[in-house]
């Protein structure tokens, strides 16, 4: 089984509800640490160095968010993050509370976040260092055609460096529909994450995922009581597991 974006974004607003009582923020904290549990779970093991690089670009939304948090519980877990997140002035000065948690990685962390917009040629610098590199560019609100802009250069970017580094994207591969998949580029090019990491319930775009990437759940928001509700067949996780490998 899996969600329709129009689910996936109802759902999400029912656990925000006042007969629910989640906040964006709870959410978010949840999300982000699933992501980050699920990356070092996943890769933590075959890498060569104790502390590995990474890099996570985060995009204008709450996936943005998603990936900011993740940066932080990496770093807790013995990454050493470099975040990427370009327009961030003008996107903390909308939302407070990403401009806190671009503070708790820098002040508390020291975690380099680049807030201006790279050149092309800058970012194509830092990608040439990456084994891993996290899209948290655009989640389940990501509505094809993508605008021209610096989103759409930089997933550019990453299609044309993927096969350089492992691509770890959060909730749906940035680009997508997230009803009906990849969209390929006018250059030809698409995204084609190694790893994905649903968050509340996998989308249905994840069966366009290539058979070798590993699907990973996150976010693990709901009760069975809230499922049933829902129509949504529970997902099987490990007793005492906040991720299960899909
Ligand atoms: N319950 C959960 O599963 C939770 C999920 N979370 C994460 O939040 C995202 C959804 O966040 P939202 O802010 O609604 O949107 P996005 O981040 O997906 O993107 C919004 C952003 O994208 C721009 N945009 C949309 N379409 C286009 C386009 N064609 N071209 C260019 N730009 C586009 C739009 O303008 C916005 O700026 C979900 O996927 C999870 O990752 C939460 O953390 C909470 C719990
Ligand atoms: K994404």
């Amino acid at each position: 089984m899996l969600l329709n974006s129009v689910k996936a974004a109802l759902i999400d607003k029912q656990l925000m509800s006042p007969q629910y009582g989640y906040t964006l923020e709870q959410l978010m904290e949840l999300a982000g640490l699933s992501c980050a549990l699920a990356i070092n779970k996943e890769y933590q093991r075959i890498s060569a160095t104790s502390s590995p690089k990474i890099f996570i670009i985060a995009g204008p939304g709450n996936n943005g968010g998603d990936g900011l948090v993740c940066a932080r519980h990496l770093k807790i877990l013995g990454w050493n993050p470099t975040v990427y997140y370009p327009n961030a002035e003008r996107l903390c000065q909308k939302q407070p509370f990403y401009s806190s948690l671009v503070k708790t990685l820098e002040e508390m962390y020291d975690i380099k976040v680049i807030k201006n917009t790279l050149e092309l040629d800058v970012l194509q610098k830092y990608l040439d260092e990456q084994k891993y590199v996290v899209d948290s560019i655009f989640g389940f609100s990501f509505k094809p055609p993508i605008k021209k802009g610096v989103y759409s250069d930089i997933i550019e970017k990453l299609a044309q460096n993927q096969h350089n580094f492992k691509t770890i994207s959060i909730d749906s591969p940035s680009g997508w529909d997230v009803d009906n998949g990849p969209i390929v580029s006018e250059n030809g090019l698409k995204l084609d994450p190694d790893m994905l990491i649903s968050l509340t319930y996998p989308k249905l775009c994840s069966k366009f995922l290539k058979p070798e990437a590993s699907h990973y759940c996150g976010g693990r928001f709901i009760s069975e009581k809230f499922a049933k509700k829902f129509g949504i067949i529970p997902l099987n996780y490990e007793p005492g597991s906040l991720i299960i490998k899909l």
